[in-house]
């Protein structure tokens, strides 16, 4: 069976999220990840955890109009789930009962070729999203290299009885994602691979975008979300060397503050509290060796002056 990190078509439309914001900054990405797809480049979206490349990805997909296969990078993910593989038996029983005195069974087995999930995709010219492809074993990802450069995609001896070169469609398309190779269980994107896509380095949005971003995901009014948003990016601002803050962190903070109601104003211990709470959340995943108290008093203070600027 393919393993859990490789989904099929259909699955980006069902994970698509329709609360995805339009901005010019997200515009101007967006044009630009076009024009090389369009010229024949897959593009490679990269960037810190929480930037909105895979929401990118997904949306690019669907600007471009076919079907969209997703594969997400792991350790586990093999180039059979890729191409595809024999996967189990068929069964064959035959009972012969002519005679009524003889009883005969017979029973044969026969391999059954699956096809992988980049096999329809190179065929029919449909797109490929390969999230977070550094993941996966870098010799996991050589299958792309001829997809890539020589668009054809090489087929195993036991592909339906005979190995064959698949002949990629024109309109074939592929964007990759990937974290900055710093992060855990990230692999060096090998040379080969990068060589034949254009990146386009990304980083958390700017202020209007992350805005519009949260109040989207959360439904909270603009102004609220105003205030908050400003709180998450001067904390990330100033520790964003040391442990991640990300685009999530804003919109799980408009989230809560507009189930719970929360009110947003300095002297609420709970709004404080939530506020630590979701912000500093990245610093035991990172296990960074960080002064918890310290941090916990420059967040006070930036919502303090936060809270005055804005009243
Ligand atoms: N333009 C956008 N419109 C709406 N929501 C967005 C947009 N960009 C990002 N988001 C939201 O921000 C969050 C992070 O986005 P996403 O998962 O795409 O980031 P990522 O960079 O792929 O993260 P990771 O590297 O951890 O996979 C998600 O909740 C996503 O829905």
């Amino acid at each position: 069976m393919p393993k859990e990190g490789v989904k099929g078509l259909g699955d980006v439309a069902m994970a698509y999220n329709n609360a995805f914001t339009l901005t010019p900054y997200v515009d101007e990405i967006i044009n630009r990840a076009l024009l090389y797809l369009n010229a024949g480049y897959p593009i490679h979206l990269k960037g810190p955890a929480g930037t909105g490349k895979t929401v990118l990805a997904m949306y690019i997909a669907k600007l471009i109009g076919k079907p969209t296969t997703m594969i997400f990078g792991n350790e586990a993910v093999e180039t059979s789930d890729m191409i595809g593989s024999d996967f189990g038996y068929t069964k064959r029983v035959v009972e012969d009962n002519y005679i009524h005195s003889v009883h005969k069974i017979m029973e044969d087995y026969e391999q059954k070729w699956i096809d992988g999930r980049i096999i329809n995709a190179c065929e029919k010219g449909y797109v490929l999203i390969y999230d977070e492809f550094t993941r996966s074993r870098p010799e996991t990802n050589n299958i792309l290299l001829s997809v890539l450069e020589e668009k054809v995609l090489e087929l195993p001896i036991n592909y339906y009885g005979s190995n064959k070169l698949l002949k990629i469609h024109p309109d074939f398309k592929i964007i990759f994602t990937s974290n900055p190779e710093e992060y855990t269980g990230v692999y060096k994107s090998q040379d080969a691979l990068v060589d034949r896509f254009i990146t386009l380095e990304l980083d958390f949005p700017d202020q209007n975008s992350e805005v519009n971003i949260a109040v989207a995901n959360s439904g909270l009014s603009l102004d609220k979300a105003v205030n908050l948003v400003s709180i998450v990016r001067s904390f990330r601002e100033i520790n964003r060397s040391k442990f991640l803050v990300s685009l999530r962190d804003s919109i799980k903070l408009c989230k809560i503050i507009k189930t719970a109601n929360i009110n947003i104003a300095y002297d609420n211990d709970v709004f404080r509290k939530v506020c630590i709470d979701v912000l500093t959340s990245g610093i035991s995943v990172q296990k960074t060796n960080i002064d918890r108290t310290k941090i916990k008093e420059e967040l006070n203070t930036i919502i303090k002056v936060v809270l005055m600027e804005h009243k």
